[in-house]
């Protein structure tokens, strides 16, 4: 139930002067951030702790967050990198064996803003309607907020177009990764040693997704955003992984694309998910352009051209790789079943390919680990030949 305030302790004001007040949790302060909702109906920890939505506060859609607390097992990175959260309910007491903490605390611990009791069908609407609207979030336990200033700030702030958000959540240095996925994908075959090695570059990466790597066969080594050509070949790499990250791939492509472009020369396996699908684009020469309002949620289904088949999908993205722009030599693989938006590209002459969805979050619930193992595949074949 709401808390029993006899004053709102939080607001969330949007650029067009619309506040919204609730119940405020997790860290006293405010914040500025471009807002985004999320369909997904669990996993509201990967969520908070999923480095692209570095800039950005996640409205839940769904009206129960927080019930099974928070675990040291789930993080995505070590802190939440959300902005902020806005949920319908106020978060109860966890009640769920895995939990060691309480949502509210571990975000005061990690200094994100919570807010509760907000009409989120309304606050969603206005989104869709709007395209992703600037806010400013506040949270004061007195109640005390001046609108006008947080309008003002929420006005002020610039945006997340041309803004490189890879450089302030990836690693601070390179390191191996070798932890592998908890639970065996179902009719998958187990890795064979010895393992493909694997270059991923981090702009925000999910721990996930080396997990899944890792399962597949690849020994990971994991470099920072900055990391140069040079530095990649010298690890004399079987293949080249691209992660996700926040921010505008054409921002962060202005030191990636070049590195990308001098790994594709070498003809090197590599595969790239989210931003990481966006900037492998980008280097091949399409565009990427913001969306409306983008794709965030674990039900978004996505057609294989090549096969016919639907994934259910979970995505997690704000810009979006024009297939119009695809140039010869590179084929749209997958589309958005909910808007025909590219989810998928590939090289025809080279396995070099990218998905714009995030194939290690699994709500289908194994429906695109394929792709793991089609890179591992890729790998293994070059080998032979
Ligand atoms: N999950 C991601 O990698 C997101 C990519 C990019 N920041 C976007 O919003 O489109």
């Amino acid at each position: 139930m709401p808390a029993a305030t006899p004053h709102p302790t939080a607001c969330l004001t949007l650029a067009d002067g619309t506040v919204f007040y609730g119940h405020g949790f997790g860290a006293v302060g405010e914040t500025v951030a471009e807002l985004c909702f999320n369909t997904a109906m669990t996993g509201y920890q990967e969520i908070m702790t999923d480095p692209s939505y570095a800039g950005q506060v996640v409205t839940f859609t769904f009206p129960h967050v927080g019930n099974v607390g928070v675990n040291p097992d789930d993080d995505e990175t070590a802190d939440p990198v959300a902005a902020g959260m806005v949920v319908k309910w106020d978060p109860t007491e966890p009640s769920n064996w895995r939990a060691a903490d309480a949502l509210k605390d571990w975000l005061a611990r990690r200094g994100r803003i919570g807010i509760g009791g907000i009409d989120t069908r309304r606050l969603t609407r206005a989104i869709r309607q709007q395209g992703a609207p600037h806010v400013a979030l506040a949270h004061d336990p007195e109640g005390k907020f001046d609108i006008e200033k947080l309008v003002a700030k929420a006005r002020a702030w610039s945006g997340l177009v041309g803004l490189d958000l890879a450089k302030d959540v990836t690693c601070a240095q390179s390191y191996r990764w070798d932890e592998m996925r908890w639970s065996w994908p179902e009719g998958h075959a187990k890795r064979t040693e010895p393992g493909h090695r694997v270059v991923a570059i981090d702009y925000g990466a999910k721990r996930n997704i080396l997990r899944c790597l890792a399962s597949a066969g690849c020994d990971v080594t994991v470099l920072p955003a900055s990391a140069s050509a040079e530095d990649v070949l010298a690890l004399e790499p079987d293949g080249v992984f691209l992660s996700n990250g926040p921010g505008d791939p054409a921002a962060t492509g202005e030191y990636a694309v070049p590195m990308i472009r001098k790994i594709l020369d070498k003809d090197v396996p590599l595969f790239g998910i989210c931003l990481g699908h966006q900037m492998l684009a980008l280097a091949l020469g399409a565009k990427t352009v913001k969306m409306n309002h983008g794709h965030h949620g674990a039900n978004h289904p996505v057609k294989d051209l090549e096969t016919g088949k639907v994934e259910i999908t979970s995505m997690n993205h704000g810009f979006t790789v024009d297939s119009q722009t695809l140039p010869e030599g590179v084929k749209e693989t997958h589309v958005s079943l909910f808007d025909g938006s590219n989810c998928g590209i590939r090289m025809t002459d080279r396995p070099v390919f990218s998905v714009q969805y995030h194939p290690e979050a699994s709500p289908g619930p194994q429906d695109s680990y394929y792709l793991f193992e089609r890179f591992v595949t890729a790998m293994a074949d070059r080998k032979q030949a």
